[in-house]
């Protein structure tokens, strides 16, 4: 009798763990493979709410946090057993950003930046009268300035003329791999034009460095980076041109061959580049088509790999993904070794690409000549923060291991920590509030805005659990 009821609830307790099983497989694949699962599973039931286990699948291409709507996360990984420090820091991690979550503090000082940016896009002292094109682009030349500097006060009159300017000379820009137009306005300054693929709600699945180009990511990020400090993305903004006009009138004739009107009547284009394909153009509503403005900088830049680049093969791991020691193995690399402070940098762009999610930063720009330096009040300093493309595609899902260098590392600027600290909270109606000043306003979807602050806090916990491990002197630099 004791051996029939016994061998009942074994068979009852197997049921229950295979059906268990399945249900988690198929939430996995669900949230991986299906655009649209993602905001069902957000009212996933309660008692999903505490699980900290990691959830494998095959599909998923690599690791990050899944944010349900009450704002806990699940790790998702494919990295199979290959790594257990990596998940006890990843599971660290979470534990953190819950207590900091239910500490519910709000940040202050934040309004301060906040008013000082809004002031200086406001003015547009030129808006009525005419602009002396020819001596306009020489205070861009001197970009980046330092946020205080009155250079800066003229940022919003370089964004307005940048808005309006007529363009010269279209022609297909071979820099890098993507489709993107090199424009010469008047007066003179040449700047890229990468036109929108996207509408601004789009979701990106899949790969961390998928989809193409977001042109709405491109002028956010812009936005963000002067929020935070960092002052080291190129002048960007939003920009709707007349294809037919201010394109195509002025293109080259190898740009303008690749110019053609689809069924509906919209102008089309597909340039010349590495992914450029006619069968995959770019198409104009009518006319007319968005895009992110970017300003050529005037600097020499050199070119360094990222040591923590993406492999781009979705079968094979890079070596910072899989060894949690990494960051001692890139410290005996002659390159970063030399300077520690070349070290703060990246983890400072780490950072910077955790909160917009972008995973494709698989080089570095510096400025050629070491010795010259953006302000010494930015965070990456050395860095520029060109390409921004990659960012802001899905606001469910935010790329953990894109903070690699700050968690394999464990050491972050005081002056950034400082910042992220007055952010707390209110990053994502800071950047709503200056991102109303594009044209192309509004930029980002409000998942967008509270995913800001949602990986804000991951940033702060993943530095909590470095305070954790390392004393403060060790880690807050
Ligand atoms: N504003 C800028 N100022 C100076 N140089 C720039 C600027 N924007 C882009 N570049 C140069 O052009 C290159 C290509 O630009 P970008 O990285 O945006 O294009 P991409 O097609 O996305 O490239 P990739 O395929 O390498 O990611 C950059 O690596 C940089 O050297
Ligand atoms: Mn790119």
């Amino acid at each position: 009798m004791i051996c029939v009821i016994r061998r009942y609830h074994v068979t009852n307790v197997m049921a229950f763990l295979i059906v268990t099983m399945i249900m988690v497989n198929l939430y996995a694949l669900a949230v991986v493979i299906g655009g649209r699962a993602i905001p069902e599973s957000r009212n996933a039931p309660h008692d999903q709410k505490k699980s900290d286990q990691v959830i494998f699948s095959s599909n998923i291409t690599s690791t990050r946090f899944v944010a349900l709507e009450d704002g806990s996360l699940h790790i998702f990984s494919n990295l199979k057993l290959k790594s257990p420090n990596l998940y006890s820091v990843l599971d660290a991690i979470k534990r953190r950003y819950n207590e900091l979550q239910e500490e519910n503090r709000t940040a202050g000082h934040y309004l301060r930046v906040v008013n000082r940016i809004k002031r200086a896009l406001s003015l547009s002292s030129h808006s009525g009268n005419k602009i002396d094109a020819d001596n306009f682009w020489s205070t861009a030349a001197g970009w980046p300035f330092p946020m205080d500097s009155n250079q800066f006060q003229s940022m919003g009159e370089i964004l307005w003329f940048a808005n309006r300017a007529q363009i010269l000379q279209a022609k297909n820009s071979k820099r890098g791999t993507q489709l993107k137009v090199e424009v010469v306005l008047e007066g003179g300054q040449v700047g890229l034009f990468k036109p929108a693929w996207y509408p601004h709600g789009v979701v990106i699945n899949g790969t961390a460095y998928g989809g193409k180009d977001r042109h709405f990511g491109e002028i956010a990020a812009f936005y963000l980076n002067q929020i935070l400090g960092y002052n080291s993305a190129p002048i960007t903004l939003g920009r709707r041109v007349n294809l037919s006009r201010e394109i195509l009138n002025f293109a080259t004739d190898q740009l303008k061959e690749t110019f053609f009107r689809d069924r509906d009547n919209n102008l089309c284009f597909y340039g010349v580049c590495y992914y450029c394909k006619s069968t995959d153009p770019v198409c104009a509503q009518g006319d007319n088509i968005d895009g992110a403005l970017i300003l050529l900088l005037d600097k020499k830049l050199r070119i360094i790999a990222n040591p923590w680049r993406r492999t781009y093969k979705e079968k094979i791991q890079a070596s910072w993904e899989t060894d949690i020691s990494f960051c001692s193995t890139v410290l005996k690399d002659s390159n970063l070794s030399k300077r520690n402070e070349a070290l703060l940098d990246v983890v400072a762009v780490a950072i910077f690409d955790f909160l917009v999610g972008n995973a494709d930063r698989h080089h570095f720009e510096m400025y050629a000549d070491v010795k010259e330096q953006p302000t010494s009040k930015s965070h990456s300093r050395s860095i520029f923060l060109i390409d921004n493309g990659k960012s802001f595609g899905n606001s469910d899902e935010d790329y953990i291991d894109i903070l690699a260098p700050l968690y394999q590392c464990c050491k972050i600027r005081r002056s950034l920590f400082l910042t992220l600290n007055k952010f707390r909270g209110v990053l994502g109606k800071s950047l709503e509030a200056i991102s109303n000043f594009d044209t192309l306003s509004p930029l980002l979807t409000k998942h967008h805005l509270s995913a800001l602050d949602r990986r804000l806090l991951i940033v702060l916990a993943t530095v909590q659990v470095c305070l954790d491990r390392y004393s403060q002197d060790e880690v807050i630099l």
